[in-house]
C-alpha cells in the first residue's frame, strides 16, 4: 500500500492555480491515486465568459481526466470551486467560503502565479508575492493545516550559477516592495524595475524569489516546503505520455519549429536543457506534501525538481530530436519545412532573422495581399521573434542545482511509493520523451489527428518543390541583374557558356567516335 496515497485519503486539500498546467496534472494525480480524498477546494476566477462551474466542467471533460473518471466516477462532487481572484484583497472570497476553507483545509498547494516574463512589476508582485503572503496569512488561521506546499521556480535565483536548496536574500525586503507598489505610480515603477531585478532577466524570476522569502518569513510556524521545478514540459508517463496544454516553455517553440516558422535561434548547443516533465514535478510535490506533514522537518525544506545534474540533456540533442520527430510525423499546414539551426553570435542571428524569418514572412504577406486575403504572417513572425528574445536568456546558459533534499526525499519513500510517485529523472530516456512531447503538442495543443499525417507529408513535399523552384527563379533573376549591370559578371557568364558548349561538343564528338 502506498503511504503517500493513503496519507491524502480523507483529506481536504486547497489548490490555487488548479486551472493552470501544473495544477491540472496535480489534481488529476490526487484523484487517481487517492480517490477517497475528502474534497479538493480550488480557487478559481471566472474567465473568458465562463463561470466557475463551466471551467471545472471543461477540465473534467478533457482527455487528461479520462482515467480519473473511471477510477473516481463521483469526481465532480469532490471538487469545490471557490470564486477567488488573487489580485484582490482577501481574494474576494465570500465569508461563508472563507469559513469553510479555514475550518476544513488540511493541505495547501499554492501553484497560482503569473508566469509571464514581461509582466509589469506591480502585477507580478501582486500575484507572486502579495497573494502568497495573504494565502500564508489565511493558512495560519487553519487549525487543521498539516502542510503548505509552495510552487516556486528553479530560476528564482538564476542570477547565480550554482544554486543550493536554500533561500537567498534579495537586496530589498519583500515587505518594502509590497508597500511601495501601493503608492508608486506606473512610470516610477517602470523606472526602478531594472534596478530592482538587477541581474535577473525578468520580473517573473525576481518576484518568485521575493515570494520564497515571504514564505520563509510568514510561514515560520507552519509545516512548509518549497518546490523549485526547472522548465516544466509535457508529461513523461502519467496519466499518459506527452500531455501538454499551454504554450509556455518549449511548447510554443516546438510548434513554431514544426510549422516551419522558426528557422534559427540563438542558443548554446551544449548548454544544459534543464527540462522536467510535469508529472515528475507533481510526484515530487505530493511526496513533499506527505513528508512535510508526517515527518515535520524542523526547517522549511526546498526541493530542486531539475534534471541537469542527474540526467543531463543539451539543447542540441533536444533540437535535433524535435526536428527528427517533426520530419517523421509532420504538423499540418506547415508554413515551411521544419528545418532550423542554432546561431551563436548576434550578427548571424540578425542575418538569419532577416533572411529566414522576416523575408519569407514579407513574401508570403505580399502573396496573401495579391490573392485578396489579409496579410498575417509578419505579425505572427514579430510575435515569435519577441518570444524568442525573452526565452534566449535561458537557452544560452547552464546552471547547477544541488538536489540533496530531493534525493533525501526519494530515499524516504517505500519501494511502492518510489514507483507510484516516481520523480527519479535518471530513468528518463530523453529521445523517447522529446518524441512523445512533440506528438503531444500535435495532438493535445494543436488538436491535429494522426489520420492527417499522410496529407501533412504531401504538403511538405509540395513545400520542398516550391522551395526549389523559388531558389532557381531567385538565382536566375539575380544573375540576370548582375549580367545587365556588371562587366565582370558578363565575362564570367561568357566563360561558363563557352566552357559548357566546348564540353558538350567534346562529349558529343567522343561518343560519336566510340560508335
Ligand atoms: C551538427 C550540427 C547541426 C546543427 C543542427 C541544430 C539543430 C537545432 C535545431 C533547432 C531547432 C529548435 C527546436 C526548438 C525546440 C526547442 C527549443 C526550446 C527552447 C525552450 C526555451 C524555454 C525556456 C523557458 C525558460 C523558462 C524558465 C522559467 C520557467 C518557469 O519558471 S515559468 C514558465 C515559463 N513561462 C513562460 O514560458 C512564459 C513565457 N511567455 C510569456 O512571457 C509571454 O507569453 C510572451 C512570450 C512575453 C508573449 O507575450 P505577448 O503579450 O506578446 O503574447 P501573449 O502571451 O498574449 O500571447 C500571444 C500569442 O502568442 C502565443 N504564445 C504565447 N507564448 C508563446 C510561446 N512561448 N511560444 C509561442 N507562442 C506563444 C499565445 O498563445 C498567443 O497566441 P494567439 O492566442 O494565437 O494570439
Ligand atoms: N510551467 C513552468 O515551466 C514552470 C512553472 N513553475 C511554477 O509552477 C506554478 C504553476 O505554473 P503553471 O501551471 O505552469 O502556470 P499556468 O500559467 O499554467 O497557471 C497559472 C495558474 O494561476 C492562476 N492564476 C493566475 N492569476 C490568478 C488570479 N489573479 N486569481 C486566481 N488565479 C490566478 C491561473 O488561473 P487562470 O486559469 O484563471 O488564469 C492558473 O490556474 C507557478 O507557481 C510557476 O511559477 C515553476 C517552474 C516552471
Amino acid at each position: 500500500m502506498s503511504m503517500i496515497a493513503a496519507f491524502y485519503g480523507g483529506k481536504s486539500i486547497l489548490i490555487t492555480g488548479a486551472t493552470g498546467f501544473l495544477g491540472k496534472v496535480l489534481m488529476e494525480k490526487l484523484f487517481r491515486t487517492s480517490p477517497d480524498l475528502k474534497i479538493i477546494y480550488i480557487l478559481v476566477r471566472p474567465k473568458a465568459g465562463q463561470t466557475l462551474q463551466q471551467r471545472v466542467f471543461q477540465i473534467l471533460n478533457s482527455k487528461l481526466f479520462e482515467k480519473v473518471k473511471e477510477i473516481c466516477p463521483n469526481v465532480h462532487e469532490k471538487i469545490r470551486p471557490i470564486s477567488a481572484d488573487l489580485n484582490q484583497h482577501d481574494f474576494g472570497i465570500s465569508k461563508e467560503d472563507l469559513e469553510e476553507l479555514l475550518s476544513s483545509t488540511n493541505i495547501v498547494f499554492h501553484c497560482a502565479a503569473t508566469v509571464r516574463f514581461d509582466d509589469h512589476l506591480r502585477h507580478a508582485v501582486q500575484l507572486n508575492v502579495t497573494a502568497t503572503q495573504q494565502l500564508l496569512s489565511m493558512a495560519s488561521q487553519m487549525p487543521k493545516l498539516e502542510a503548505f506546499i509552495h510552487l516556486s521556480t528553479a530560476f528564482s535565483n538564476c542570477n547565480l550559477k550554482h544554486i543550493d536548496e536554500v533561500i537567498y536574500p534579495c537586496s530589498v525586503e519583500p515587505k518594502k516592495i509590497i508597500d511601495s507598489m501601493e503608492w508608486l505610480d506606473d512610470a516610477i515603477i517602470d523606472e526602478i524595475t531594472p534596478k530592482l531585478i538587477g541581474d535577473r532577466p525578468n520580473t517573473y524570476t525576481y518576484t518568485k524569489a521575493l515570494g520564497e522569502i515571504v514564505v520563509q518569513q510568514e510561514g515560520a510556524n507552519m509545516n512548509i516546503a518549497i518546490i523549485r521545478p526547472s522548465i516544466v514540459g509535457a508529461t513523461w508517463q502519467e496519466p499518459f505520455p506527452g500531455w501538454v496544454d499551454n504554450l509556455n516553455g518549449p511548447s510554443g517553440l516546438i510548434i513554431a519549429t514544426g510549422k516551419g516558422f522558426l528557422r534559427a535561434i540563438k542558443a548554446t548547443p551544449m548548454a544544459i536543457a534543464d527540462l522536467i516533465p510535469a508529472d515528475t514535478v507533481v510526484n515530487l510535490t505530493l511526496a513533499a506534501g506527505w513528508y512535510t506533514a508526517v515527518h515535520r522537518p524542523k526547517s522549511t525544506l526546498i526541493y530542486h525538481c531539475t534534471s541537469g545534474n542527474l540526467n543531463p540533456c543539451n539543447w542540441l540533442k533536444m533540437g535535433l530530436q524535435v526536428l527528427a520527430t517533426c520530419e517523421k510525423v509532420p504538423f499540418e499546414k506547415a508554413f515551411r519545412r521544419p528545418k532550423a539551426d542554432f546561431t551563436t553570435t548576434r550578427f548571424t542571428t540578425h542575418y538569419w532573422n532577416a533572411v529566414s524569418h522576416r523575408a519569407p514572412a514579407i513574401i508570403y504577406d505580399i502573396y496573401l495581399r495579391l490573392t485578396g486575403r489579409k496579410p498575417r504572417v509578419m505579425k505572427l513572425m514579430n510575435r515569435l521573434l519577441r518570444t524568442i528574445s525573452m526565452l534566449e536568456y535561458f537557452i544560452n546558459r547552464s546552471w547547477e542545482w544541488s538536489t540533496h533534499n530531493t534525493e533525501m526525499l526519494m530515499s524516504m519513500l517505500s519501494p511502492e511509493d518510489q514507483r507510484m510517485f516516481n520523480f527519479d529523472v535518471r530513468q528518463l530516456n530523453w529521445l523517447e520523451y522529446i518524441e512523445n512531447y512533440v506528438l503531444g503538442v500535435k495532438k493535445y495543443l494543436l488538436k491535429e489527428d494522426m489520420a492527417g499525417v499522410p496529407e501533412a507529408r504531401q504538403h511538405l513535399r509540395r513545400l520542398r518543390n516550391i522551395h526549389y523552384l523559388f531558389n532557381i527563379a531567385l538565382f536566375l533573376i539575380i544573375w540576370r541583374l548582375l549580367i545587365a549591370r556588371w562587366q565582370m559578371a558578363r565575362n564570367v557568364w561568357v566563360f561558363i557558356v563557352s566552357f559548357c558548349s566546348k564540353f558538350l561538343s567534346y562529349f558529343r564528338a567522343s561518343s560519336t567516335l566510340k560508335l
